[in-house]
């Protein structure tokens, strides 16, 4: 992430996404699946998205690449707001990782199915191949290029989904639930190839997801969902330091974190931490503190 941005220095960059007083229902509903939302990444962020089943985070994301359109309020990209004139431009600009890679894989192989976003764009043969060749080798399946993508485990069919999208090379992929289904290696696995496209090739990153666990290791800043609103945001620290808020929402603290509870009503004199390594420095700073 650019260091300005790492020193909260956020208001000097101009957002490369950003959804402005954005509500929307879907057809006649009357429920509100979206609630006035206002928000904006920055260029090379990190940014997840939390939220109960049925929060609203999935038709958030429809509106980031202009899939689905606000009844009220805009999305903008780049500072220009979605319209028919741009929309080719934002989908370069911005792709989505759906979360059921059965809905985005069409072609009968690997290969055919990762090129089809660069042959789209009319690139030539030549520039097709080295794309779909890069692209396979990134999420580390290049060798499956022959197979058919229906035929392969549900971590495969993922990395093929994100190869499909990382081949036309945009500068934000927005993923629904890149790990749920997976095996805990196999999730690891997904997130380590994410955490590659962002620190090698700077590509923007938002997730969503529920494993709130993962979320501090990955996370610049946190978006919390609740019935169709942002109900919080922040940086890991600041979010899962709450643990009423998080209760609201109906989500948990991470385990770390509840381990530092747990010793806060022990009477101990600790402050939550999130991830391995702040809990390590936490332990050792108790352990090596003389008692009264
Ligand atoms: N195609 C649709 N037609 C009508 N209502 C929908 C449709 N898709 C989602 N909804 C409704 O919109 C609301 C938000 O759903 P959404 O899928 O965005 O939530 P989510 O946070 O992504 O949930 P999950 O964690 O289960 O994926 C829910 O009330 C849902 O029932």
């Amino acid at each position: 992430m650019q260091e300005a941005l790492k020193q909260g220095n956020m208001r000097s960059a101009t957002p490369i996404i950003e959804l402005r007083n954005l509500s929307y229902s879907y057809g006649n509903s009357k429920i509100e699946a979206l609630k006035d939302i206002n928000l904006k990444i920055y260029p090379g962020e990190k940014v997840a998205f939390l939220g109960a089943n049925g929060a609203g985070k999935s038709t958030l994301f429809k509106h980031l690449n202009g899939i689905l359109k606000p009844n009220l309020g805009e999305a903008l990209v780049h500072g220009e707001k979605i319209s028919k004139k741009n929309i080719s431009n934002v989908r370069q600009t911005v792709g989505i990782v759906f979360q059921n890679p059965d809905d985005q894989i069409l072609a009968p192989t690997v290969e055919q199915d990762v090129a089809f976003g660069p042959v789209n764009m009319g690139l030539s043969e030549k520039e097709v191949d080295s794309r779909v060749k890069e692209a396979l080798e990134l999420v580390n399946i290049a060798g499956l290029e022959d197979r058919s993508p229906h035929h392969l485990s549900g971590g495969q069919k993922k990395r093929v989904a994100i190869a499909g999208i990382l081949a036309m090379r945009p500068e934000v992929i927005v993923l629904d639930e890149p790990t749920a289904g997976l095996d805990p290696r196999g999730a690891e696995n997904i997130m380590n190839v994410i955490e590659k496209m962002n620190h090698d090739l700077g590509i923007t990153i938002i997730l969503s997801t529920h494993d709130v666990d993962m979320v501090p290791l990955f996370a610049d800043r946190v978006f919390l969902m609740h019935h169709g609103r942002i109900e919080a945001q922040g940086t890991s620290k600041e979010i899962f330091k709450q643990p009423g808020l998080l209760e609201h929402v109906h989500l948990r603290m991470p385990r770390i974190a509840g381990v530092f509870e747990l010793l806060k009503a022990e009477g101990l004199d600790v402050e939550t931490k999130v991830t391995p390594m702040d809990a390590r420095d936490e332990i050792l700073r108790l352990l090596n503190t003389p008692r009264e």
